[in-house]
């Protein structure tokens, strides 16, 4: 039998490795992690994280041929097969802060299967890495060669969060990079026999390491390129009385542009694209590549722009101060259908409305109290300097509060801005809302998901990103000149 084991057993480690259990019977999978509260939640009813589908294949395959545990070390030096997917996040000190990939809990994990390895093995970088990691790693994995043989994969992940069951079950495409020497074409064989028991052949691409690494990074640098090329869109339809939804279908239309990845929003958050984005900028930076570094750096700053855009637009909407002012937060989470709420846009917005001195009351359905103060707690955009993390006031998050419903967030607000696209907030009473609420009740959707003419109707001010403006919706003041 093939034995798996994987080291990281958070949003990809998880769910991929239940998704290869269930469909690889005869594949023994072990998901390994330090977090011991982690791997315990994995062994319960209640999973560490909310992706819809997981529980069932989970319960499908765990105690059968899936398996968590925190004994890192023993079931690493079992496995033909080390996938890792440690997380990798934005250095946030030393060389290249801001901007490189820390690399620091991929190494260790490294050294450690170095360590404890008495049999050959493939190692799988699952984790999005820089090009070339896979070098990197080569050389920390054979630094006292035991006469182990050890091949390097490429095997970046493409799922989405919200939707990771359904897009392991039918990816895309699978993509497998290995080394072009008879043992690295091997390696990629057995990796490819693992994904061929459900991906169609035509499917599963190979091709050099570097090729593979890169894709990862380009793939989610081209994505979030598209919705900062909407977002930027949506500007300029609010200041000429354009419809961006309209201008997303017409552009769309072109099947050489495709329909999806086209909605205007308050800014894309999530614990990639930006992190990313970044990443592939100080690569292009130390290969000398000033003008594609500041290409891509743009796809980040329209970001933050969009979000400023946003806060910006209902301070000023509310006679310029929202000091004091009941604003309700609808959705917390970078988008629906999951919990996590890493760079989600929803820290940015109500870091800036408590800036202007904000009362926040937020309502999420899958995220809870503790995270989402723990998340304003932590350092504060600085919309002025973007490239800064500004201290929070320790009083800031005094004047937040999370409640359990959204017309518990909504009563007695002034203003109710909608920050992630739960279904539940395209069917909540509005009519009950707006008789709640202090007068002129405003509403702020930075996801598109009401009927603008069915609020208007009822009374309320509505601005809708790209959307025509309420003539009761303040343009902003014009940039100052530079
Ligand atoms: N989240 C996504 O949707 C997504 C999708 C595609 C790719 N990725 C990439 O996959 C990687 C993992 O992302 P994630 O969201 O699953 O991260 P995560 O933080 O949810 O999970 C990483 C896990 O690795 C564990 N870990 C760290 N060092 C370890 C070590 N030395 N030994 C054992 N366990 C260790 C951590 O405790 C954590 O539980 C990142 O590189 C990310 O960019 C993420
Ligand atoms: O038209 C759109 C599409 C998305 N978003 C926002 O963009 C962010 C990211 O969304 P999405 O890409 O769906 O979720 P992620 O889980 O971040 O997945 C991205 O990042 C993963 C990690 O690398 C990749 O594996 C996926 O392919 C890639 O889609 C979210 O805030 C969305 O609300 C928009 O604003 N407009």
């Amino acid at each position: 039998m093939v034995k798996i084991c994987c080291i990281g057993a958070g949003y990809v480690g998880g769910p991929t490795m239940a998704m290869i259990a269930l469909k690889c019977p005869d594949i023994e999978v072990v998901v390994v992690d330090i977090a011991v509260a982690r791997i315990n939640a994995w062994n319960s009813d209640r999973l560490p994280i909310f992706e819809p589908g997981l529980d069932e294949v989970v319960k499908a395959c765990r105690g059968r041929n899936l398996f968590f545990s925190a004994d890192v070390e023993k079931h690493v030096a079992a496995a033909d097969i080390v996938f890792v997917s440690v997380n990798t996040p934005t250095k946030t000190r030393g060389l290249g802060a801001g901007k490189a990939a820390d690399l620091t809990y991929w190494e260790s994990a490294a050294r450690m299967i170095a360590d404890v390895s008495k049999s050959d093995k493939i190692v799988v970088e699952k984790s999005t890495v820089p090009v070339k990691t896979a070098e990197a790693i080569e050389k920390i994995l054979t630094h006292n060669n035991k006469g182990i043989n050890f091949q390097i994969l490429s095997n970046p992940e493409f799922l989405a969060e919200g939707t990771a069951i359904e897009d392991l079950a039918k990816p895309d495409r699978v993509l497998i990079g290995g080394r072009e020497t008879p043992e690295g074409r091997k390696a990629v064989e057995a990796l490819k026999a693992v994904y061929a028991h459900w991906v169609p052949e035509e499917n599963i691409i190979t091709m050099n390491l570097w090729s593979a690494e890169i894709s990862k990074l380009a793939a989610n640098a081209i994505l979030a390129q598209r919705i900062s090329s909407i977002n930027a869109m949506s500007a300029l339809c609010e200041a000429t009385g354009a419809d961006v939804a309209e201008v997303a279908y017409a552009v769309g239309k072109d099947s050489r542009i495709g329909p999806k990845f086209l909605n205007a929003s308050v800014g894309f958050g999530g614990s990639c694209f930006q992190k990313d984005i970044l990443n592939l900028v100080y690569i292009c930076e130390c290969n000398g590549l000033t003008e594609v570094a500041n290409y891509w750096k743009q796809v980040v700053q329209i970001n933050d722009y969009q979000k400023s855009r946003f806060v910006k637009r209902v301070v000023s909407s509310m006679f310029n101060t929202v000091s004091g002012k009941k604003i309700a937060v609808l959705g917390f989470a970078f988008k629906k259908d999951t919990g996590d709420t890493r760079e989600t846009a929803a820290i940015d917005v109500c870091h800036g409305l408590l800036g202007d001195n904000a009362k926040i009351s937020v309502y999420d359905p899958q995220v809870t109290a503790d995270q989402i103060m723990r998340d304003l707690a932590m350092n504060k955009f600085d919309w002025d300097h973007p490239q800064h993390l500004q201290p929070m006031s320790p009083t800031a998050t005094k004047q937040v509060d999370v409640v359990w419903d959204a017309y518990e967030a909504t009563k007695g607000a002034h203003g109710v801005c909608i920050l992630t696209e739960w279904d539940e907030f395209k069917k909540l009473d509005y009519k009950r809302i707006y008789d709640g609420m202090q007068k002129p009740a405003f509403i702020f959707d930075g996801r598109n998901v009401i009927n603008v003419d069915e609020l208007r109707k009822i009374g309320f001010v509505v601005y809708s990103v790209g959307k025509p403006l309420d003539p009761w919706v303040k343009d902003l003041p014009a940039a100052p000149p530079s």
